[in-house]
């Protein structure tokens, strides 16, 4: 909230919206008006500010040593290892060390941000600030919508949960992998377990086809971060949209710096002044980031297209919009026909939808629990005392996840996610990957696609570009079921082009599941995997050089 802003939020304040007409003014003096932690008094506000910065500054400081003094940052190290290492213990030595490293020293900061966020909300006229965000929505029902939309979509998450815990069972197990349990958390090729193509590996249906990563393609022909996002610059482009101002290209960071530390989280920025649009990013050569690169040119394709609002419009329809934007073109980018048009080659159906649905159906229990668990942390249901208790209750609820060790109130596990740390609301990314697939309908069909929902690529279809285009210059100026109703004609969130989109890969998978007699959903939700006891020495011996490995292996045996 810039002094600008804050000096019009304080005058909007004065006002009452009924002294107005005019629906847009009245749309602006309320958005002005929630003035949100400027309500605080200067100390409460420098003290808030001082936690914020020094939880992300923990955050992104973090490191994992192993015994023989290496330390490992999460990016790209411990992504990496978790992703690829198909070690029980290596893969529990990263995921502990980064609750202990991340999670853990961040929770008393967090205890005291929300007593002042919440008071903050309250200055503004919310209940707590869990009501504050989702008054963002302007949906009185926001709630109920999700809990709805989750009931519709968890059927397909359990069956894409029974498929990969069977795999995970041929791989590592009986003692770490109970067909009737969840699963534990550190084996999906995630950190946060909220997205599981890591693991594609070792759930591809069919391993004889061709590839179905475009990962190896992108390095042997030697692509750089620039070129990923000129390929994503050139999609929008072809759909009749904006391509990026020189200011883009000459003040962004789209690589890791080697002189200095920096926050690695991607993201992208607008600058409120129509001409500077950035995007930070420490971008990888492998075909998540890929999509990633689209996730953020999304973000700056809105500013760009909302830049002539005013100010208090400059905003997306609601924060599901703005996240939905890129993961809609990336939809496209992502079909074995699109890839194949840009050299990199891709594989059969089945194996393409289900390396999507490990992103996209997996990551829906995680994206709505992030916020059930907020939400109930600022109204108290949740007090300081149950905080850690209580996200393992939720990630056993709508992830089917189990801690791979012994977790107390010691640790601080949700701190150990970005967002947390970072006061940045999530419930907008379960909202973006259902909408996304409305979205991806309705310009499949604006690009006359015929086929299966899943093949549609909208590459160069100028009448898909305008639906979005159009939408996305209303900004924050109309209500977003509005917005919605442009691009979908009719007005609600609905799960059924999701579901559209990935039935061929829901009969494969009903039928896959029935035939290897296994139960969806954790029946035995109280099993636990078995710990070996000298887990963490025994991965720290993994890290020390062979010699002294040796030696130490000699006293074991
Ligand atoms: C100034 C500012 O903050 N700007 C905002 C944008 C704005 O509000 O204008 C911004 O740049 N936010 C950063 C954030 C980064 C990412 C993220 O955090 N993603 C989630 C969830 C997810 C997971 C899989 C997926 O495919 C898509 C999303 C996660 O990683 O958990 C990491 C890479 C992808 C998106 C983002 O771009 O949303
Ligand atoms: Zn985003």
């Amino acid at each position: 909230m810039s002094a600008h802003t804050l000096d019009y939020g304080k005058k909007a304040r004065q006002f009452d919206t009924t002294d107005f007409q005019d629906a847009q003014v009245k749309r602006i003096i309320k958005k002005l008006s929630d003035i949100e932690r400027a309500a605080l008094s200067s100390q409460e506000l420098e003290e808030y500010n001082n936690l914020l910065s020094n939880m992300e500054t923990k955050y992104s400081v973090a490191e994992v040593c192993r015994a023989n003094k290496t330390c490992h940052p999460l990016d790209p190290d411990l992504q990496a290892i978790m992703a690829e290492s198909r070690d029980y213990d290596e893969l529990l030595f990263a995921w502990k060390g980064w609750r202990d490293a991340a999670g853990k020293v961040i929770r008393q900061d967090y205890k005291r941000y929300v007593e002042l966020a919440n008071k903050a909300a309250t200055l503004n006229g919310h209940s707590d600030n869990g009501a504050f965000w989702r008054s963002l929505y302007e949906t009185p029902t926001f709630e109920q919508d999700l809990e709805a939309l989750w009931k519709e979509l968890e059927p397909l998450y359990h069956n894409v949960h029974a498929y990969v815990r069977r795999a995970l069972y041929k791989k590592y197990g009986a003692e770490r992998v109970n067909l009737k349990g969840p699963i534990p958390a550190h084996l999906l090729g995630n950190m946060w377990a909220q997205t599981w193509s890591g693991i594609m590996d070792l759930v591809i249906p069919f391993p004889g086809a061709t590839q179905v990563d475009a990962t190896p393609a992108m390095v042997a022909q030697k692509w750089d971060a620039h070129r990923m996002f000129k390929e994503s610059e050139k999609f929008f482009t072809s759909l009749g949209l904006m391509e990026m101002p020189p200011e883009f290209w000459a003040k962004s960071m789209l690589e890791k710096p080697s002189d200095r530390k920096v926050v690695c989280h991607a993201s992208a920025w607008d600058f409120y002044n129509r001409k500077d649009f950035r995007i930070k990013q420490c971008t990888v050569i492998t075909m998540d980031d890929l999509i990633t690169v689209h996730h953020e040119m999304g973000h700056v394709q809105y500013f760009l297209q909302y830049k002539d609002q005013p100010v208090s419009f400059r905003d997306g329809a609601n924060p599901g919009f703005h996240e939905a934007i890129g993961d809609v073109l990336a939809l496209s980018v992502s079909t074995p026909k699109h890839l194949q048009s840009i050299g990199l080659n891709l594989s059969c159906d089945i194996n393409f939808l289900m390396s999507m649905a490990l992103d996209k159906i997996a990551f829906l229990p995680f994206g709505y629990l992030m916020d059930q668990w907020r939400w109930k942390v600022f109204d108290g249901r949740i007090p300081p005392t149950e905080y850690n208790k209580e996200w393992w209750n939720l990630r056993m609820k709508y992830q089917g996840l189990c801690p791979p060790v012994v977790r107390t109130e010691e640790d601080f596990d949700p701190g150990a996610k970005f967002h947390i740390p970072a006061n940045v609301p999530y419930v907008r990314y379960f909202v973006s990957f259902v909408i996304q697939f409305q979205f991806h309908k309705a310009l499949c069909e604006a690009a006359r696609h015929t086929g299966p929902l899943h093949t549609c690529d909208i590459y160069q279809s100028k009448e898909a570009g305008k639906l979005l285009g159009d939408v996305m210059k209303l900004g924050f100026s109309k209500p977003w079921p509005e917005a919605m109703a442009m691009i979908t004609n009719q007005t609600k969130m609905s799960a059924l082009p999701l579901m559209e989109y990935f039935q061929p890969l829901i009969t494969w998978l009903e039928k896959e599941n029935a035939k290897n007699g296994d139960v969806l959903g954790w029946p035995e939700y109280d099993w636990k995997p078995f710990v070996t006891s000298n887990a963490e020495s025994k991965v720290d011996f993994l890290g020390m050089s062979l010699d002294s490995a040796a030696a130490v292996a000699g006293q074991w045996i």
